[in-house]
């Protein structure tokens, strides 16, 4: 101890007329004070010090800054008086003092006590006529409620994000489930490059024929990138009246026409600001909006209807469509410049029929969510994905979920059978050269494949009454083999479109 002891009384004659007049005005002060000296002695301090640090004067007064932030210089709070050697525990760190008579600069830390409390210290340094540190003046200040009150308050933001992250899935789940059934390679495929088109900001088309899924997929893009917070704004380019579109995408400035509102009105790229656009149906948009939605993609600008000043937009653009693009450029109802500027990263979804991997899984999707929604427990019998992996799907992914929750709606048995998919039943030849008639979306098969397949269902639903070849070669008046033939050509060439 001898070495941290120095003799007050010399400091007190030599600094005693600072000191004196100052008394008064450092006893009412709310902080603590310490003033050291060049060698990081301690000479003054006022009660308040005493109280943040736990010392009585004695302790501190003529004792080295340093040593108190030492180990050794331990004492503790929950008995400030009592002999601080014998003390084993409280340190008191992050002195300033040391680091100003080094740097001769003012300084801050955070003092730690071992009892939990926080210290704010301010020190200064007093420079004598030859710029040297001739005293150093600390103010040191409780914030042990402030940090309490902080730690408070983030504590309460956290339960807050929780609670607002909670709410935020348990819409998504009420209105779009986030599942998005992929059992396919060719959906794997797809899926695999939506999330690689995630994780940048660049713009997506996303091609398809209707009901495919296009839009579970740009919600699904941007639910996996870092824009997934903010808005994912849905426009479907057809259901807006195309005098309005301009108005309704881009917004529009103060009195921009008569009858506008006064204050203008912000469109849905404001609206999505941050987040993303899926802008459903780009093709059906016309040669004028094309160039209006040409000028965002290339200066992320949008000029809002009756305003002369472009606004700048942060909203990802993803585009959807059922037209064949490259047709319409050739036609001249889709700008070729637009075409080139969408390419930049392009998903194809392949139509339900040629992912047929994909439909058993998704019947159960859509009847698990919809027995869950409408609190019923339908099942499937076994002989009802045979039937599903027959149809053809023109509607794709939307008609077999609105099938699905037409039964479970109407159905009044628990067991799913076949017959209650009257629709996707073959039903002789007459049905089913009917259901043949080639339709746009009949996949552009050949007469002849299409013959195999009516062939197929003819015969193999013969089969199923009468169990053998022999007699149904009889009822069709054809010999044996032709029977075995075609049944197993369709076979061969697949499940039928009915
Ligand atoms: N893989 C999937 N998993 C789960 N649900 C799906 C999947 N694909 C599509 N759906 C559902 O099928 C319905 C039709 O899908 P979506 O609206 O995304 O198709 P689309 O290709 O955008 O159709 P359109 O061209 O008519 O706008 C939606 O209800 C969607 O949630």
């Amino acid at each position: 101890m001898s070495d941290t002891t120095y003799e007050v009384p010399y400091f007190q004659e030599k600094y005693g007329h600072l000191f004196s007049e100052m008394d008064a005005i450092l006893n009412v002060l709310h902080e603590g004070v310490c003033i050291s000296n060049a060698d990081g002695v301690i000479l003054k301090m006022n009660p308040m010090y005493e109280r943040l640090c736990g010392l009585p004067p004695e302790a501190l007064l003529g004792k080295k800054v340093s040593f108190l932030n030492s180990k050794e210089g331990v004492f503790d709070e929950a008995e400030p008086h009592a002999d601080r050697v014998e003390q084993k525990k409280g340190i008191f760190m992050g002195a300033v003092s040391p680091v100003i008579l080094k740097s001769k600069r003012p300084a801050s830390s955070v003092q730690q006590t071992s009892g939990g409390r926080k210290n704010l210290l301010h020190g200064y340094p007093v420079l004598n006529a030859d710029g040297e540190v001739e005293l150093v003046v600390t103010f040191i200040r409780d914030i042990s409620h402030l940090t309490l009150f902080k730690e408070q308050i983030e504590y309460h933001k956290h339960i807050f994000q929780t609670f607002w992250s909670n709410v935020q899935h348990g819409a998504r789940e009420v209105t779009a489930p986030d599942a998005v059934v992929v059992e396919s390679p060719a959906m794997k495929q797809v899926m695999s490059q939506a999330r690689k088109v995630a994780a940048t900001d660049a713009t997506v088309l996303i091609l398809g024929d209707t009901g495919v899924g296009k839009g579970e997929v740009a919600r699904y893009i941007h639910g996996q990138s870092d824009r997934s917070g903010s808005t994912f704004f849905c426009a479907d380019c057809t259901s807006i009246p195309e005098n309005l579109i301009e108005s309704e995408l881009f917004g529009y400035a103060r009195g921009a026409f008569s009858g506008a509102r006064r204050e203008g009105k912000p469109g849905y790229f404001d609206i999505a600001a941050g987040g993303t656009i899926f802008l459903d149906e780009i093709g059906e948009l016309s040669l004028n909006v094309q160039a209006k939605l040409l000028r965002v993609l290339q200066d992320q600008e949008i000029m809002q209807v009756g305003s002369l000043k472009p606004k700048k937009i942060d909203t990802r653009i993803i585009a959807a469509t059922n037209v064949n693009l490259e047709e319409a450029v050739a036609k001249g109802t889709f700008r070729q410049d637009l075409y080139y500027r969408l390419q930049v990263s392009v998903l194809d979804i392949p139509p339900l029929k040629e992912r047929r991997e994909d439909i058993e899984p998704l019947a159960r999707y859509f009847l698990e969510r919809y027995n869950l929604k409408y609190r019923k427990q339908f099942y499937f019998s076994d002989d009802v994905v045979p039937v599903l992996l027959r149809h053809g799907w023109a509607g794709n992914v939307r008609e077999l979920q609105n099938m699905i929750q037409g039964i479970v709606i109407t159905l009044d048995k628990n067991v799913i059978e076949p017959e209650d998919f009257p629709r996707l039943l073959p039903k002789g030849a007459a049905h089913a050269s009917e259901s043949y008639v080639p339709v746009k979306g009949q996949g552009g098969k050949s007469l002849k494949e299409i013959m195999v397949e009516i062939e197929y269902d003819i015969l193999k639903k013969a089969m199923e009454t009468c169990h053998s070849t022999e007699k149904v070669a009889e009822m069709f008046r054809v010999n044996r083999t032709t029977v075995s033939r075609k049944l197993k050509a369709g076979k061969k060439q697949g499940p039928t479109d009915s």
